[in-house]
């Protein structure tokens, strides 16, 4: 390469640089570094194709990180020591559980009941103002009361939906009183109306077995798309792919299956703060026997499961485990050939399905060894489900799973109560947030993503002093108990704002979030999928903001560099992902909610954004 191809492969360097949100002068400096480096003999590969990334990367490390990156590991740590705590304390059999500080989840079970037993349930049908969105609450006036007197007594069949006598003798209960309410319901605005009648004993009668648990058991008035399709697949045994948006009630595809079936269903989740809240709604909520294994228990509290599933009919009905308990884990595997032998293996369950694939977002390696499954338990079930998946990924986690024939159920991923925006960023960027905040989202429910611990804390600190907006902040580098309060806080409606990294919302199903704003961009379009998907889980109308400047794309760069370090491919897959959350937040005119679905391979009409009744903004300018 002579010196002017040279000149011209460090110009196209650095406008890659400044395109990445990086300065000027810290691009020179790092590539005139790299120039030295590489010296005469490497002049041929100064070039965009060959050393691109590294040249970022090293720029990224360069940077003078005065950013503290959060650390999701110190939550999942916790939510095992919280789980831990549930059962040691045997609290999930006595209803209590531990508020000090240790849980990540403030829960608040006021039951009445003089009997403490796990199997039975109470459930009411008037009292739905005093709910807790995020605790759970057993009402106080009980009218009717449901015995599930033996849960690993089958109410299905094998292979059939339909049972002649009902194993579950809810319905002659049901006469005497009427259906529960559950406190989420009352925010839809589709249902609202009927959720607070009561449900006749006619109808009750219509219903099939799957129809009625869905009322009975988990309090829903109806299914949402799909959901009954899905359990009557399960309840067939045929291995299935799960497609649907954020918040669009995927858990109850396998959870309602696995309560009717006889045996064990084994759900493989990827974080424990999921599975932590999970096993409290099952428990508590509705009172399903559930429980978990994984690598963190102690010995005596992983014997204790393993002693329950030895057993000839294991009581409980769902089994948590992360991904690491089945991946090569040879003492596990004949667990689970034990509880096939007795056919008490009801079936697996992949949630978070994008994890298997090396091109979704949020990828796993000890997901990839899941395939052993259906390779050692052919006519056992599988259902995947995820939220997040192109079309690409959704094949590689067929393949990957080895369930090329499931049946796929896909929903549109879109939301169509979700509005999409993006502002781009004043020169005080604090100060616009401000005034946002008061002039649109006054008095209402929401959260301010950012990307640093340090972020959070000074964006907090800025609304709070400077604009006397009442804020909290939340990240993982918060004591246990103080990220306790500020979810209850929230939660109860004490504070409406919370500043928070990503490590706020694993697991939260808060309804009335009327804004998710990313003061900073999200590191890929699936991850902003996720993150804005916590806005109106109740289908009323909410609002997803991205305020963006190039600027900050430096900084996702950095973070990136910081937590994948040395390991190059990643590297280089992750910012290919955060290239695409910039162009989304760079488009000028184009629809944003198509593009986002388009992102998933999703073919969408630009029209019905702009014509529906949340259309993006720029749909919106395109339209007067
Ligand atoms: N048929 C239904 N009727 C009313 N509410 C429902 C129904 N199904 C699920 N829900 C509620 O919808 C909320 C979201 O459900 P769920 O957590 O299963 O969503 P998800 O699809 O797993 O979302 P995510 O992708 O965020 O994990 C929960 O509060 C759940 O109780
Ligand atoms: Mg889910």
């Amino acid at each position: 390469m002579d010196d002017h191809d040279l000149e011209l492969e460090k110009t196209r360097l650095i406008s890659l640089a400044l395109d990445f949100g990086f300065d000027e002068e810290s691009a020179k400096k790092c590539l005139d570094r790299m120039v030295q480096l590489y010296g005469e003999d490497g002049r041929d590969f100064i070039t965009v194709e060959h050393c691109g990334d590294d040249f970022l990367a090293t720029l990224a490390e360069s940077m003078q990180d005065t950013e503290e990156w959060d650390d999701l590991q110190a939550i999942e740590s916790e939510a095992c020591g919280t789980l831990n705590n549930l059962f040691d304390k045997d609290v999930l059999n006595s209803h209590e559980v531990d508020n000090d500080g240790n849980g990540r989840n403030y829960i608040n079970v006021i039951d009445d009941s003089p009997e403490k037993h796990p199997n039975f349930m109470q459930l009411d049908s008037s009292s739905d103002s005093e709910d807790l969105d995020f605790g759970i609450r057993k009402e106080k006036n009980v009218k009717s009361t449901l015995s599930f007197t033996d849960w690993s007594s089958p109410v299905l069949n094998e292979g059939s939906s339909k049972t002649s006598s009902k194993s579950v003798d809810c319905r002659s209960s049901i006469t005497q009183g009427s259906i529960p309410s559950v406190s989420h319901k009352k925010h839809c605005p589709r249902t609202s109306k009927v959720e607070h009648e009561t449900l006749s004993y006619e109808v009750l009668q219509a219903l099939d077995d799957f129809e009625l648990a869905n009322v009975v058991i988990f309090g829903n008035r109806t299914f949402r798309p799909l959901q009954h399709q899905a359990c009557k697949a399960a309840v067939a045994k045929r291995d299935c792919f799960i497609l649907m948006p954020t918040g669009g009630g995927k858990s109850l595809c396998y959870q309602l299956p696995a309560t009717l079936q006889p045996g064990v269903t084994v759900v493989v989740s990827p974080l424990l703060s999921l599975i932590q809240d999970q096993i409290i709604t099952l428990n508590l909520k509705y009172g399903i026997p559930a429980t978990f294994l994984n690598s963190q228990q102690t010995a005596s509290q992983a014997a204790a499961v393993l002693q329950e599933l030895r057993k000839d009919k294991p009581s409980c009905k769902l089994l948590y485990v992360t991904p690491e308990r089945i991946a090569g884990n040879l003492s596990f595997l004949e667990i689970l050939k034990c509880l096939r032998r007795k056919g008490q293996l009801a079936g697996f369950v992949v949630d978070e399905a994008h994890c298997v694939s090396q091109w979704g977002h949020d990828f796993r390696p000890d997901y990839r060894g899941l395939g052993c499954l259906k390779q050692n338990f052919p006519d056992v079930p599988v259902m995947a489900l995820t939220a997040t998946a192109t079309h690409s990924v959704r094949e590689d986690i067929m393949k990957a799973l080895r369930i090329p024939r499931a049946l796929v159920l896909e929903r549109s991923f879109d939301r169509p109560n979700l509005k999409y925006e993006v502002i781009g960023k004043t020169k005080e960027p604090l100060k616009q947030l401000g005034q946002l905040l008061m002039d649109r989202f006054k008095n209402q429910s929401g959260i301010v993503y950012c990307l640093s611990k340090s972020e959070c804390a000074e964006v907090s600190k800025f609304l709070n002093e400077k604009c006397k907006i009442k804020t909290e902040y939340y990240h993982a580098g918060l004591a246990p108990r103080q990220r306790v309060a500020v979810q209850k806080k929230w939660h109860m409606g004490e504070v409406h704002i919370v500043c928070a990294t990503i490590a706020f919302g694993m697991g939260i199903d808060k309804p009335d979030v009327r804004f998710v704003i990313h003061n900073t961009m999200s590191k890929s379009i699936e991850s902003y999928y996720q993150e804005s998907g916590r806005a109106g889980r109740d289908d009323h109308p909410a609002v997803c903001i991205a305020l963006y400047q190039k600027k900050d794309f430096s900084r996702v760069v950095c973070m990136l560099r910081n937590g994948l370090k040395y390991k190059k491919e990643s590297f280089k897959t992750a910012m290919t992902q955060a290239q695409k959350m910039q162009q989304y937040c760079e488009l000028k005119a184009d629809c944003r909610r198509q593009a986002l679905l388009n992102h998933f391979g999703e073919s969408f009409d630009q029209k019905a954004c702009k014509y529906g009744s949340n259309p993006c903004d720029n749909c919106l300018k395109t339209s007067s």
